[in-house]
């Protein structure tokens, strides 16, 4: 439904974007959150109720990504895509990509970016929502160019879940969700991916000023009080 109307796009008036600085400092919240959306707002965006809002999610194995967005889809109704359940439902389906994904993923290395572009697409496509959090994509820059191509839809929000190896490792090996990759060896090779191929995607956003770094440390609560105020200016910027 929204891929119909992505390319009505309209200016927001310049009296929007004081209402959205001012919002922000009401808030109270860091600096970098009210430059990203006084940035966004400078820009072209279409109307809010047809334009898909999406969020990247991003941050090493283990640093509580899909634990956040589950809250964040109770607060904020968002439609949660984790790029790694796609990836595993192909494989339970036995799709014709099946035996490529698991192989991937047990190497820790990256499904090639068109597959899992087009899951992401199918999935969007057929939900009703316009809010939309990408979990655990795009992990590499060949991902993030092919997300451009194929959805032609930017990000409006790029989280990061910053959190210390020591403690990723440690929570993957308590996850105990049967998964192929969750063992030292692949922890390893996937933490290597992560500073190698994702951290390049994460600057990316970070010069764009759309990354919000969030402290990945301390209990899930803690860690949302950091998210909770992103998602709030944004609301409450939709509601002005
Ligand atoms: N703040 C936290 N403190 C301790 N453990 C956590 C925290 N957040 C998540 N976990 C646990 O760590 C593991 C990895 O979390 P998960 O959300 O699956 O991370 P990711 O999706 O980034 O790999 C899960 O078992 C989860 O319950
Ligand atoms: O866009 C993606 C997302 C995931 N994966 C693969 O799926 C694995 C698990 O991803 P998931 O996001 O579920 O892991 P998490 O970071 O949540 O532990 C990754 O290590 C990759 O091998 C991938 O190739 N492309
Ligand atoms: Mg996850």
């Amino acid at each position: 439904m929204w891929r119909r109307v992505v390319s009505l796009s309209s200016f927001i008036s310049s009296s929007r974007t004081s209402f959205v600085a001012q919002t922000a400092s009401r808030l109270n919240t860091c600096e970098s959150l009210t430059t990203g959306i006084a940035q966004q707002a400078k820009g072209v965006i279409a109307p809010k109720e047809k334009t898909p809002f999406i969020t990247f999610v991003l941050g090493g194995p283990g640093s509580g990504k899909g634990t956040q967005c589950i809250k964040i889809v109770e607060t904020f109704g968002f439609t949660h895509l984790s790029a790694g359940d796609l990836l595993r439902r192909e494989i339970a389906s036995n799709s014709a990509d099946g035996a490529m994904i698991l192989n991937t993923i047990k190497e820790g290395k990256i499904v090639p970016s068109q597959v899992t572009v087009k899951l992401i697409q199918k999935d969007m496509e057929s939900s009703d929502n316009d809010k939309f959090l990408i979990d655990g994509f795009p992990r590499t820059e060949e991902n993030r160019v092919s997300f451009d191509q194929i959805i032609s839809v930017e990000p409006n929000v790029v989280l990061f879940f910053d959190c210390p190896e020591e403690e990723m490792v440690k929570r993957v090996l308590n996850r105990n969700q049967g998964r192929v990759d969750d063992n030292l060896e692949t922890i390893k090779k996937r933490l290597q991916v992560f500073e190698a191929l994702s951290l390049p995607v994460i600057n990316y956003y970070s010069q764009r000023g759309k990354l919000y770094t969030i402290k990945a440390i301390g209990t899930e609560d803690e860690i949302f009080e950091q998210v909770r105020p992103i998602f709030t200016a944004f609301e409450l910027h939709a509601a002005g």
